[in-house]
């Protein structure tokens, strides 16, 4: 069913304006329309192209096959700073990229809605921001975009108004393998694909950095894997309808540095310059200090001070990410025990490693990595929505407790560090064994197994197709 509108009747209202630039992209008028209409010429071309060329050049591909085993491959990341999570598993990728295969691949993190397009995709951290502070407004954004109609019906639209754009930015890194790793960059990046006749050739995976209750949006039928950090989400994917084969369950991506680096508490603490004899505990809201810093920390400095004997039974490392308002705050407080207020960090391997245990919101990040290096976690906040589930994920395994108390979390510490450092010794087991220090290396060989068998199957597209 084709709609054919004429340009006359064109105005400037969004709607017009994205149907425009579909008309104009593609002089068809909708975006199903489009992808068979591309799909079919895109692959009458190839064959009457391959049926012309004949055996002669068939040879010359096999030389370029034999080339192409060697060619540095392209993989672009995607993803986005709502959060600090998903920057931290693409730099994970990274680094088991580098580690695992050298100069094999050369690896992009990019945001390409911030750099190629506009409003309201180039807007989507301030916007995310606002609304996670807002939590009612998260939670009606959460879920009423769940419906696949929804979200589905959104993001074509925003696909074919920044088809152009997106194109460009694709272009720009002709990449062999797109690996996304935020909810929102599956569809758009696979519709502008299937339009440029490229998602047979360019590998698109998805790797999902929640633990539990995530968005519907990161199980896109399309995809060459869908990379699960835990069973649960394995099985919101099998009902979301992704098949099988699609499917793989390593763990969730976290930087190579935490499994990697062998951890002496003291080393790291005198390099931190932290209390050698003092327990210690970690407090933290992810990578921008959400959640109930303040008021945890001054409740901690009380706790932990036993007024009897005039001395401090433990001491607090706060880590305040890039909330810098938080971080003044804490550093101005007059303290009775040792206090460390930082900024945002970049070896958050060395502070959890120096810690005892870890107070945190419920950010599947610093979960993970708190499993890796075997802390304790109490848990003090969650966004409603994605970060729901992880609650239960930490609780239910005896890696942890929840509490929004600022007053009841310090208990806890307090608890820990003194009467009952067995229920600590315990926790710290099975953080131990639910965590999966080898997820990002799972994952990063088997996407360059998925590379070794697409190439034996469409030889060298990057020569022929961008
Ligand atoms: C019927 C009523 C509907 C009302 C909504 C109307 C319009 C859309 C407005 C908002 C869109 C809301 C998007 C909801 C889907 C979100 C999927 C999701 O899980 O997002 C999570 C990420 C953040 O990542 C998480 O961060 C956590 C910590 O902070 C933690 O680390 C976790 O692991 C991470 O997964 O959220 C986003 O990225 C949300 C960006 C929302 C930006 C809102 C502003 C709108 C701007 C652009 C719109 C672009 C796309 C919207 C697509 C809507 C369809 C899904
Ligand atoms: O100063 C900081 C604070 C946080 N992080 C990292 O930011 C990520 C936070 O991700 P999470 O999913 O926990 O929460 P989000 O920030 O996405 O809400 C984790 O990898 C943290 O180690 C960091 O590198 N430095």
């Amino acid at each position: 069913m084709m709609k054919v509108v004429s340009p006359r009747t064109r105005s400037d209202s969004i709607t017009e304006k994205v149907f425009r630039r579909v008309y104009s992209n593609f002089n068809i008028s909708t975006v199903e329309d489009e992808y068979i209409h591309r799909q079919r010429s895109s692959d009458y071309e190839k064959e009457s192209r391959l049926r012309k060329r004949g055996l002669e050049e068939k040879e010359e591909v096999m030389e370029m096959e034999q080339m192409g085993a060697e060619r540095i491959k392209t993989v672009l990341i995607l993803m986005s700073d709502t959060g600090g999570g998903h920057r931290a598993s693409a730099e994970a990728i990274r680094d088991a990229f580098k580690i695992e295969f050298g100069d094999d691949y050369r690896i992009i993190i990019k945001d390409v809605w911030k750099e190629y397009t506009g409003w309201p995709l180039n807007d989507m951290e301030r916007q995310y921001k606002f609304m996670v502070k807002h939590v009612g407004l998260w939670s009606v954004a959460f879920h009423g975009t769940s419906p696949k109609w929804i979200h589905k019906s959104y993001l074509s639209a925003l696909a074919a108004y920044y088809a152009k754009e997106i194109e460009a930015g694709l272009m720009e890194y002709k990449p062999d393998i797109i690996i996304s790793v935020h909810p929102l960059m599956q569809h758009i990046p696979l519709w502008v694909m299937k339009w440029q006749g490229l998602h047979k050739k360019v590998i698109f995976v998805t790797v999902i950095t929640d633990l539990n209750t995530c968005h519907r949006t990161w199980f896109h039928h399309g995809v060459s894997r869908c990379y699960c950090p835990s069973k649960e989400v394995a099985k919101r994917a099998l009902v979301d309808g992704l098949d099988d084969s699609q499917i793989r369950v390593f763990g969730l991506p976290v930087r190579p540095s935490f499994p990697r680096t062998i951890i002496y508490k003291d080393e790291l603490r005198r390099e931190l310059e932290i209390d050698l004899n003092l327990p210690a505990v970690l407090l933290m809201g992810g990578g921008e200090g959400m959640g109930p810093v303040q008021k945890t920390a001054l409740a901690l400095g009380d706790a932990l001070y036993n007024s009897r004997e005039r001395n401090p039974i433990g001491q607090l490392i706060v880590i305040c990410g890039r909330n810098k308002v938080l971080a003044s705050a804490l550093a101005c407080h007059e303290w009775k025990i040792p206090v460390k207020v930082r900024g945002f960090e970049t070896q958050m391997e060395k502070w959890m490693g120096a810690c005892d245990c870890i107070i945190t919101k419920a950010g599947p990040g610093t979960i993970a990595e708190a499993l890796i290096c075997g802390l304790p976690i109490i848990l003090n906040d969650y966004i409603p929505g994605q970060e729901k589930g992880n609650v239960p994920y930490v609780v239910d395994n005896g890696a942890g407790v929840f509490t929004r108390s600022p007053k009841e979390t310090a208990k806890i510490v307090a608890n820990w560090f003194s009467n009952n450092k067995e229920e600590l010794k315990k926790m710290s087991e099975n953080a131990l064994k639910l965590a999966q220090p080898e997820a990002v290396f799972d994952i990063v060989k088997d996407i360059h197994h998925l590379s070794q068998q697409q190439q034996q199957r469409i030889p060298l597209f990057n020569d022929f197709s961008y």
